[in-house]
């Protein structure tokens, strides 16, 4: 998936919120979103799962599935949650929403109404409808807000595994949940602009550079058809990869 130089302003004559923002997703991916508040993480998150169209620029080859869990769920809507869940599955044409639901701790809230849950659980449920149609791109803004700490633990290893068989994970996040996790990758967005940290392809400044040194980076060339597998196996030897250029 590629982004290329897209900008976006809310209405004409309005200051654009995002300016020539360029990056390229691919397979196994899993990208942290950072910024101040205001800084235009909901909107480029929105941007990136197709609810709104860059004002300039261009977004190709977004994966065919999505799923957006927002920054605030909409909780004002006459179901329980099971009546709510069984409705997206169905509009998912009949995906698995159980097994997600148990998984994220949600066997006490089924009964209830939506408008009746505490904020973290009605993000469970925006996690639940984003997940179980099995995404090729899972959006999440500030997915731990609220959360319970079980929920929070099982997060990280959710977004792994979605980028273990091929997906993309994006998530913006104040409190650093996903910190930690091989491969992550680091975005933030500062006045507008998307900007990458290279943290990951860096040698930690306190590596010696050579004998007993800790930490190597390598590059590796390979077919390009064979790169989300080569990065999943790797992830999940517990190495942080990554593609870091195009060739060809
Ligand atoms: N629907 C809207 N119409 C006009 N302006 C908007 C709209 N939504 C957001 N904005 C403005 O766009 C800018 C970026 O907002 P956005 O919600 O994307 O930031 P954010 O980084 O997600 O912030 P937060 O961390 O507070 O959620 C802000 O100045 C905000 O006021």
């Amino acid at each position: 998936m590629r982004l290329s130089q897209i900008s976006f302003r809310y209405r004409k004559r309005d200051p654009f919120v995002i300016q020539e923002a360029d990056a390229r997703l691919v397979p196994g991916d899993v990208i942290e979103l950072t910024g101040a508040n205001g800084a235009g993480k909901s909107t480029l998150l929105r941007l990136l799962a197709g609810l709104a169209e860059p004002t300039i620029g261009t977004i190709a080859d977004r994966p065919a599935v999505v799923g957006f869990a927002p920054d605030r769920f909409p909780s004002a809507q006459p179901f329980t949650v099971t009546a709510y869940l069984r409705h997206m599955a169905r509009v998912r044409g009949g995906a698995r929403w159980e097994p997600w639901a148990e998984r994220l701790n949600m066997g006490h809230l089924l009964a209830l109404p939506l408008g009746e849950l505490s904020k973290g659980s009605a993000h469970k449920v925006g996690l639940t409808q984003a997940l179980m149609a099995d995404p090729g791109l899972l959006i999440l803004d500030e997915p731990f807000a609220g959360l319970d700490a079980d929920t929070r633990d099982t997060l990280p290893s959710i977004a792994m595994e979605i980028g273990a068989r091929g997906g993309i994970v994006i998530a913006s996040d104040h409190q650093g949940g996903l910190r930690g996790l091989p491969g992550l990758r680091q975005w933030s967005m500062v006045d507008g602009r998307l900007k990458e940290s290279s943290e990951a392809l860096q040698e930690p400044e306190t590596a010696p550079r050579a004998g007993g040194r800790q930490e190597a980076v390598v590059a590796v060339t390979l077919p390009a058809a064979e790169l989300p597998r080569f990065l999943a196996r790797m992830r999940g030897e517990g190495y942080r990869a990554r593609e870091i250029e195009e060739t060809g």
